[in-house]
């Protein structure tokens, strides 16, 4: 199922959203490590207002170690403390309740300052579709309570799932939408699978994500495609590709559509090792 982002059901999500924020102590905010920007809902600020927040870079197993460091920096440098995590693997799970902690320490000090023993931190997850909600949830409350799924939208209907001592999630993720009136941003979400790739025209999506490999890692596209330079016209390398890796119709003529789905499914699969699809550098002046 994939989630119809009409004006009306944008509303109601962020009135879902701005319901349960009155339940909970601290947001964690899930986005996608490997496009910490493109995955934020765009509104996001405005919706949660002054609640205190974390930023978790999920998928951080997938993304570039060096620009995920950038990230947590430019988050910090916004007052924003972000983790990256890994919900598959379980990594990260600790400094979750950890920061948590210390995000809410004076809320909670001026509880204790009244002789009152503070109740556990209440928290819940916003993200877009696929960001990672239900495996977090499952993860954190360390069995299978939430459904999972790789198909964007699958998360559905609450209670509390208690994290140890110290902190009670809710069981149902706030959804919110991506930013994905940007034509680059709706790249970047095809291409990491948080929207359906026939939302795009795949060969786009291949230029796009040739383009960036060339500008952003450009040694791994050459030893991957036996490259000695690269080529000045993407339909030369595309033409290069379909004959190396046998992307061929009848006569020879190499097929585009074929060698699309083989370098989306390479970058997917992790062929050319971790990617990270933007960096802070190029966000400091907001686009929003
Ligand atoms: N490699 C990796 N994959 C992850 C991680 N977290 C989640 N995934 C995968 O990402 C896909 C989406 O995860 P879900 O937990 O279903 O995402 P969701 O945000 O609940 O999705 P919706 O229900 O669409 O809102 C699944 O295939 C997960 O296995 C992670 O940290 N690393």
């Amino acid at each position: 199922m994939t989630i119809q982002w009409f004006p009306g059901h944008m509303a109601k999500a962020r009135r879902e959203v701005t319901e349960k924020l009155k339940l909970v102590d601290i947001i964690f905010e899930l986005v996608d490590c490997r496009i910490p920007y493109s995955s934020r809902n765009p509104m996001i600020d405005e919706i949660i207002q002054h609640k205190p927040r974390l930023v978790l870079l999920n998928k951080a197993d997938m993304a570039d170690k060096v620009v995920t460091r950038e990230w947590i920096a430019y988050f910090a440098v916004k007052g924003i403390k972000a983790l990256a995590i890994n919900s598959h693997a379980g990594e990260g799970m600790k400094n979750i309740v950890q920061a948590s902690n210390e995000i809410l320490k004076e809320k909670f000090d001026r509880v204790r300052a009244k002789g009152v023993k503070p109740r556990a931190i209440r928290a819940m997850i916003v993200g877009i579709p696929n960001a990672g909600k239900s495996t977090l949830i499952n993860r954190l409350a360390k069995k299978n309570i939430a459904k999972t799924g790789n198909t964007p939208g699958v998360t559905k209907s609450q209670q509390w799932i208690k994290v140890g001592k110290e902190m009670e999630l809710l069981d149902t993720p706030g959804i919110l939408w991506p930013k994905f009136e940007d034509q680059e941003v709706g790249m970047k979400l095809a291409i990491t699978g948080a929207i359906k790739d026939t939302l795009l025209n795949l060969q786009d999506l291949t230029v796009y994500s040739l383009r960036f490999l060339e500008r952003a890692y450009p040694d791994r596209l050459k030893e991957r495609y036996n490259l000695e330079g690269l080529p000045e016209n993407v339909v030369e390398m595309f033409d290069h590709i379909g004959v190396l890796r046998g992307c061929l119709m009848a006569g020879g003529i190499v097929d585009y559509d074929k060698v699309s789905e083989l370098v989306i499914r390479e970058i997917r699969s992790e062929k050319f090792g971790r990617l990270t699809f933007e960096r802070p550098a190029d966000f400091m002046i907001e686009k929003e």
